[in-house]
């Protein structure tokens, strides 16, 4: 929800300045994250037959060069400016085709934060039509009680093409939001016992994240059970980010128990770890400069609990939003901002 409004103006901006006589459509809209080594070379964003649909792009800078990374500059190849050194705030706006030949170096340190959509003239390739079918399928019976039980929504894992020569590189990858939580310290489990050999090849450990699970932290195993990988992970973070400066007066008697963790959980959670890790030293480089510090700090229930539920209200507000917008949006076909719950 916090993104529609910043779509919205980003699609007006690109629409005035290469003055579109029809309304464009949101083709894609991502929020990527450039880890430490991550580039891309000289390219353009339509140059496969699968995204010659892509008409514009817009990159909004989340972070900054210099102060959150080093390197990941942007290059135009012909005209001005030839480079771009990003900033938080910044947008850069571009015809999607060989007119504007780019790339990004490689970040050297840090992690480089963008939200970056492409445009279509295309109506069939409209990100938003896509979103409200899968929303509505969702939302037939109850909607708030049905939509939160769908979301957040893990992204596909097979969104990007890698050519032939980069697959092995792929193949050395790791799953992110389990690496992202090995830095700060925490492991997940399965709720399904049936499930919880990951190595028995019956059992595909990548739809395993899919479904609700359980935190470690520490050897020990909290008793909530989150959604997904994914809600697993924001809850995390949102630990990190506030938890620690939480006052006394905030904390309450903490809701979640934790029970130390059984040896054989222990191996399955080490087991799943390896799977989807793969090289726990790579992972480490190339998350830990941003991350592994609080890794050390001690796990504090009570404030884990608070940040918990705070984050439970926000995203309980953002899904009433969502859900009376919705009709809204379902006549329109479009994300918008429709109502304004303060
Ligand atoms: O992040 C940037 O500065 C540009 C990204 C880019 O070129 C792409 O995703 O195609
Ligand atoms: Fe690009």
């Amino acid at each position: 929800m916090p993104l529609v409004p910043i779509r919205e103006r980003l699609k007006e901006k690109v629409e005035d300045h290469f003055g579109c006589e029809y309304e464009l459509f949101v083709e894609f809209t991502g929020l990527m994250s450039w880890c430490k080594g991550a580039s891309i070379g000289w390219h353009s964003d339509d140059n496969r037959d699968y995204l010659k649909q892509r008409d514009f792009a817009a990159v909004c800078y989340l972070n900054s060069y210099g102060m959150d990374f080093d390197g990941g500059l942007f290059h135009f190849q012909d005209g001005e400016p030839s480079t771009v050194a990003p900033l938080a705030g910044d947008v850069i706006i571009y015809t999607a085709d060989n007119r504007n030949i780019h790339s990004v170096s490689e970040v050297s340190e840090g992690e480089r934060i963008t939200l970056t959509l492409w445009f279509s003239r295309d109506a069939s390739h409209d990100e938003d039509a896509k979103l409200l079918a899968s929303l509505s399928d969702c939302s037939l019976t109850s909607p708030t009680h049905s939509i939160a039980s769908c979301l957040p929504v893990l992204a596909s894992n097979n969104m990007y093409w890698f050519p032939p020569e980069e697959a092995s590189r792929f193949q050395s990858g790791f799953d992110i939001c389990s690496a992202r939580l090995h830095v700060l310290g925490f492991d997940i489990s399965t709720t399904d016992e049936e499930c919880l050999s990951a190595s028995d090849s019956a059992c595909n450990f990548l739809t395993l994240l899919k479904e609700s699970l359980y935190l470690a932290c520490g050897g020990e195993l909290l008793t909530c059970q989150f959604l997904n990988i994914l809600h697993v992970l924001q809850v995390v973070q949102f630990y990190h980010w506030k938890g620690l400066q939480l006052e006394p007066a905030e904390l309450k008697e903490p809701s979640i128990n934790i029970i130390p963790l059984s040896e054989s959980r222990r191996n399955k959670i080490r087991c799943l770890k390896a799977l989807l890790l793969k090289d726990v030293q790579l992972a480490e480089t190339l998350l830990g400069q941003t991350t592994g510090k609080s890794s050390q700090r001690s796990f504090d229930r009570r404030a884990f609990c608070a940040v918990v539920s705070e984050w439970e209200a926000y995203t309980f507000r953002l899904l009433k939003e969502m859900v009376m917008s919705l009709p809204c949006w379902r006549a329109h076909q479009s994300l918008f901002t429709a109502v304004n719950l303060d």
